[in-house]
């Protein structure tokens, strides 16, 4: 497969990772963003300044402020813009895009709709062909060219091997997976649990900490996602336990970077302005701590990191009353929806 337009709506550190990958492989990549002198130093210099300063892209990577220039001639469009933003950039491409297929690279929910991005991408442009992308993808790596692999998701087969040819290479190996709602909530939630690792790592605690955290956030998350109707074993795959551990374990991650900076005493206002990025997890925590409760799933981590973060508790006490709460089983949780288990 090779000669395609594909368009990649954000001018981030995804989306620029993403164009990249899609350019190496030999296609026209029209990539869409809202500053024009960024656009102008890609085309000219073949760099993202703003996000990616260290590395070269490959020179098929166009940009531009016009995005039904992007969008319109596009055989694939990916998007990658932050879930705050989502609804609108996509609302205003959506003269041009019926039919295509549409790519969410976006791991946050929409507060107000709890609506995952591809469901925006849904109700936005009810004629288009569906797909998400999710995975354990650092941009820096991404773009780096190390060996990585991620999942595309849809119910559409023939739209995941389009997906998965645009994209494979020696580096970026490409997974296809039919649980579409799991796969994305797996990138929207881990987000929340890479702020619980990186507040770890800031206090300085041990290997086994980091183990038990990982691991009974994956326990919290697969029993939120198993509640919203996501096949659990999509939770062992890359876009949930692969996820998991590289933002729970990288500085990469910018939500580690949030927790790590609230561990060492910075307020969120200046946690976020220190980023200058999107940590997509401090929005989540907030949706999906309010959504637990109201379908009453138990989520001690969500509510701990909650109590830390908004109500300005100390991080000792939460811990203390975290460990300190009633016994309970292990490895259930996996199944059972409604399992009471907890760290
Ligand atoms: N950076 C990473 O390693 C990965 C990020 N993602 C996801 O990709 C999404 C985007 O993240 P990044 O590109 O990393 O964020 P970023 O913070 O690097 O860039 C966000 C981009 O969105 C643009 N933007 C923000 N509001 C906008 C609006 N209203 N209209 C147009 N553009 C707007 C910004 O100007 C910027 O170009 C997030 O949901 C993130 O979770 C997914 C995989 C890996
Ligand atoms: O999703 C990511 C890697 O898979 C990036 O995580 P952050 O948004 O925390 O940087």
């Amino acid at each position: 497969m090779t000669g395609k337009i594909i368009a990649v709506i954000g001018g981030g550190s995804f989306g620029t990772a993403i164009a990249d990958i899609i350019a190496s492989n030999g296609h026209e990549v029209r990539q869409w963003m809202r500053d024009e002198t960024l656009a102008e130093t890609i085309n000219r210099d073949h760099i993202n300044t703003t996000y990616l300063p260290d590395y070269r892209l490959h020179p098929g990577v166009r940009a531009s402020t016009d995005i039904l220039w992007a969008a319109a001639e596009a055989d694939v469009v990916f998007v990658s813009i932050p879930s705050s933003s989502f609804r609108t950039v996509v609302a205003s491409m959506k003269a041009v895009v019926g039919g295509k297929i549409l790519i969410s690279t976006t791991k946050g929910v929409e507060a107000g709709s709890f609506d995952l991005m591809s469901q925006i991408l849904a109700e936005e442009v009810p004629t288009a062909r569906i797909g998400v992308l999710s995975g354990p993808n650092l941009a820096k790596e991404v773009v780096a060219k190390a060996i990585t692999a991620t999942v595309v998701a849809s119910d559409d087969e023939a739209l995941c091997q389009e997906v998965q040819q645009l994209l494979h290479s020696d580096y970026f190996r490409v997974y296809s997976n039919h649980d579409i709602y799991g796969v994305e909530l797996g990138g929207a939630l881990k987000n929340i649990y890479a702020i619980v690792a990186g507040l770890a790592e800031s206090l300085g605690m041990g290997e086994n900490t980091k183990s038990m955290l990982i691991t009974r956030s994956l326990a919290e998350m697969s029993r939120f996602a198993v509640r919203m109707g996501a096949n659990p074993l999509t939770f062992l795959g890359l876009s949930g336990v692969g996820d998991l551990i590289v933002t729970c374990t990288s500085p990469l991650s910018r939500n580690f970077r949030v927790g790590f900076a609230l561990g060492k005493g910075k307020s969120l206002e200046e946690a976020e302005a220190e980023l200058g990025q999107v940590a997509e997890g401090i929005n989540t925590l907030r949706l999906v701590r309010d959504k637990a409760r109201e379908l009453e799933v138990y989520m001690p981590l969500v509510d701990g990191l909650y109590e830390i973060v908004f109500n300005k508790r100390s991080i000792r006490e939460v811990t203390r009353e975290l460990m300190l709460g009633e016994q309970k089983t292990d490895v259930e949780f996996i199944l059972q929806s409604d399992s009471k288990d907890g760290v």
